[in-house]
């Protein structure tokens, strides 16, 4: 006879489109966020027996996102989400544990004649910044971090030395283009931290890491990128990286008479490469549960 048992669970909203306009005058400000809520607690009843009186609907969870926002200005998203995970947790004897992901997407201000405008806007680039915090009974943490952050750079990129197996074509070079997307999230020790002001830094930090890392792999540089941060910014405990190799291959172009010398590439889209990897403070609190 098997046997088994209902194992880690949780449950909630996935992404909330929360979108805030707060008025200064005639100056208004745009907030525009994707939130997903998860919580965790007694919840045994509902999946054996389909008993809801714990269930804290996931519609419920919405409309709290939406009510957060009208009761309290939104502020920065880790506030925000603290605000939210705590909300559950405290207000619920059987929810334990909340895990709330905000994702902020940028609009820059309209120019008319070099002016910014007071109320259009223009989305930016796909560059996202996150944040997810776990809410454990009196514990909560913060990881925040980047998305498609994409770069690139034309030279000071080399990638040679490797294995050469019966299926290796792939050729040497001392010179390539050297792109990514990077993925990047933090873990703070602590919540009373300066949000933006340790993001706008640690973003600042591996955007001048990549240009300035005279590269031998994308490997190398993002480990750079990593140790440049943990140097640098001491609330942060770890930083984890994923980086897409975004390939950019010479085009032979001797079937037409010409030489390529590093001018001409095919910018593939796929397969590629995909690097991971963290940087971890030797003497940071371990957070207990994986994030
Ligand atoms: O920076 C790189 N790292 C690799 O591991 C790798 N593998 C590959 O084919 N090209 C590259 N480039």
């Amino acid at each position: 006879m098997s046997s088994f048992h209902l194992g880690p669970n949780q449950y909630g909203k996935a992404e909330v489109r929360l979108v805030t306009v707060t008025r200064e005058g005639d100056t208004h400000h745009l907030k525009d966020l994707t939130v997903s809520t998860a919580l965790r607690g007694a919840l045994e009843d509902t999946h054996l027996t389909g008993d809801n009186s714990a269930v804290v609907a996931t519609d419920t969870q919405k409309n709290t996102v939406f009510a957060f926002a009208k009761e309290a200005p939104v502020g920065e998203i880790e506030d925000f989400a603290l605000r939210l995970g705590r909300h559950f947790v405290d207000g619920f004897d059987q929810i334990t544990g909340a895990r709330i992901l905000i994702d902020e997407h940028g609009w820059e201000r309209i120019h008319v004649n070099r002016h910014p405008h007071h109320h259009a806007f223009a989305r930016g680039s796909g560059e996202r910044r996150t944040t997810a915090v776990t809410v454990d009974g009196d514990r909560h943490w913060v990881v925040s971090g980047l998305t498609d952050l994409v770069v690139l750079k034309t030279t000071g990129s080399e990638f040679h030395g490797y294995p050469n197996d019966k299926y290796t074509t792939l050729p040497e070079t001392t010179d390539r283009i050297l792109a990514t997307a990077v993925t990047a999230r933090w873990r703070y020790q602590g919540t009373d931290i300066e949000w933006t002001k340790s993001f706008l830094e640690i973003r600042r930090l591996m955007l001048e890491t990549f240009a300035e890392t005279h590269s031998l792999s994308l490997q190398q540089t993002l480990y750079a990128m990593g140790a440049a941060v943990l140097a640098e910014r001491h609330e942060v405990a770890e930083i984890r990286l994923s980086m897409p190799n975004k390939h950019h291959f010479l085009v032979d172009l001797s079937p037409f008479g010409l030489a390529n010398d590093n001018e001409v590439f095919h910018a593939a889209d796929r397969p590629y490469g995909l690097l991971e990897g963290s940087v971890v403070r030797d003497d940071a609190p371990d957070p207990g549960l994986a994030w």
